[in-house]
Order: C-alpha cells, then structure tokens, then sequence
C-alpha cells in the first residue's frame, strides 16, 4: 500500500491542524443561540471515540441547562475564585481579578465530563501500575470534544475553579464518579489568535525549542539537531503570536 492510502490529504491534514491552533479556551466570547441537537450528538460521539487505557471508557457526560444547577456552580466558583484571588498581591491581585476566569451563565450549555475511577471492575488491562491512567484517559475525551468543537464553530471553556466535592453534591454524582471537567459550551463572537491569558498579558507561550530534551532531562536538543534547527526556523510561524 502506498503512503498516500495511510496519511490524510493535505486539506483534511490542514483542517486538523487548524482545529489543533485555533482550538480556544473561551469565556468571554459566548453567545446565547442554543447548540443544536445534532452539533451536540457530533461533539459527546467525538470524546467517546478518544482512547482509554484498557478501553475502559471511564468518562460519563453530565448534560447541564438547568439555570438553577448552574447558578449553584458559578456560586462554588466565586468561593473558590475568592480563595485564589488571596495568591496574589498588589499589582498581580488586581490583574488576576481583572481576569474573567468562567462562562457558566454566559454559555448556553455545560458539560460535566466524568470518570468512574471503577468501571471495568478491579483489574483493567494498562492500569495495573499507573492507576492515574482512568485521568488520563477522561482528560483525552475532553480534548477530542474541545477540537471536534472547534471544528463546528463552538466555543469550550473549562473551569477548575471549583470545590470538587461540592460540585459532586450539586450534580449528585456516586461515590467512584470524579468531576473531571467542568466545561461550557456555545457558539462565540469570536475565537481569539492567542490564548485570552497571553492577549492580557498574564502569561505567554514558552519557545518549544527550549522544551525539547536529548535522551535525559539533563541533555538540551544540541542547535546543530535537525530539529532544533527546525524549531527555531518555525518558531516565528506559532499562530498565536501576533505582530
Ligand atoms: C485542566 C485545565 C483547567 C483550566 C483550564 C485549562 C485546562 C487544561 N483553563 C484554560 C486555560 O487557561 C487555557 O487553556 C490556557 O490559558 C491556554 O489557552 P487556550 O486554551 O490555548 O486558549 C481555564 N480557564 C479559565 O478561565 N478558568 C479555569 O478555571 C480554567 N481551568
């Protein structure tokens, strides 16, 4: 078989590609229409095609509209944002206040991805020595929905600034069941270039080159590497820097 019947055309590779740099997380830019029915069908279908270990599929999807559950959520997050705003002082307080950090209410849907940490029974092929792998795996269901999203045109913001066990209550979820991702969903004014904590100055993308390591932590990729040499000749291509 030849090369050309295992890679995607070069469009469908372009298309991947652009859901992977322009994939946002978005909390200020939503706007209300509602998510049809089918749009929503593709997104769950997406996640659930993700891998995990031992093709356990930990994850469940909490399917949330209800003003009053949401309300009760954003109420955990300002508690909680109230608490990590006290990390702060001065200039970076007022900065990080200043940042909107969820889109609860703004969105017109959100999505509580979950991971049974005991499905599949006790033994699961893969999780023998890294019982995390169930996380890891939910984690990955997130980032298929996140790009499949992306895709259609819809914003995914996922909010951590939560009390785990008092989101549990609130969305009576069993004992075994985590709260893996609190995320909001909807169409959007617009996806930003840059991730919206670069755009305000909080933090910027670090130069990959300077991630890359050689056979050991300790052994940087050496400049005359092929690949050092070619991350540094596309660094300044990264589309989410804006000149
Ligand atoms: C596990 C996890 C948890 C959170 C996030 C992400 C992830 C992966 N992010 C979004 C995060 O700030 C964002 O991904 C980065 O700033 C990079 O921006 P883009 O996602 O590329 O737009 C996020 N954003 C936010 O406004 N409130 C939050 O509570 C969280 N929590």
């Amino acid at each position: 078989m030849t090369r050309s019947h295992h890679s995607f055309s070069e469009e469908e590779r372009q298309g991947l590609y652009r859901a992977i740099f322009e994939r946002r997380d978005v909390r200020s830019q939503f706007l209300p229409d509602p998510i049809p029915t089918d749009v929503l069908g593709r997104l769950l279908e997406a996640a659930h095609h993700a891998p995990s270990v031992g093709f356990m599929q930990p994850w469940d999807f909490l399917v949330i509209d209800s003003i009053e559950v949401r309300r009760r959520v954003l109420d955990n997050f300002e508690r909680e944002n109230a608490r990590a705003t006290d990390n702060y002082e001065g200039e970076q307080r007022a900065a990080y206040s200043a940042l909107k950090l969820q889109g609860i209410l703004d969105s017109p849907l959100n999505l509580c991805i979950t991971c049974d940490r005991s499905r599949g029974g006790p033994t699961v092929l893969g999780r023998n020595s890294i019982v995390e792998t169930d996380l890891f795996s939910t984690c990955l269901a997130v980032q298929n929905l996140w790009l499949a999203a992306r895709a259609e045109g819809i914003g995914v913001g996922w909010v951590s600034i939560l009390d785990q066990q008092r989101l549990a209550r609130v969305l009576d979820l069993p004992t075994t069941v985590y709260p893996l991702a609190y995320l909001c969903l909807g169409y959007v004014s617009e996806f930003l270039e840059q991730p919206e904590l670069e755009a305000r100055g909080w933090r910027s993308r670090l130069p990959l080159q300077e991630l890359v390591h050689h056979n050991g932590w300790h052994q940087p990729l050496q400049d005359e590497h092929p690949l050092a040499e070619w991350l540094v000749q596309h660094s300044s291509r990264q589309p989410t820097r804006k000149e």
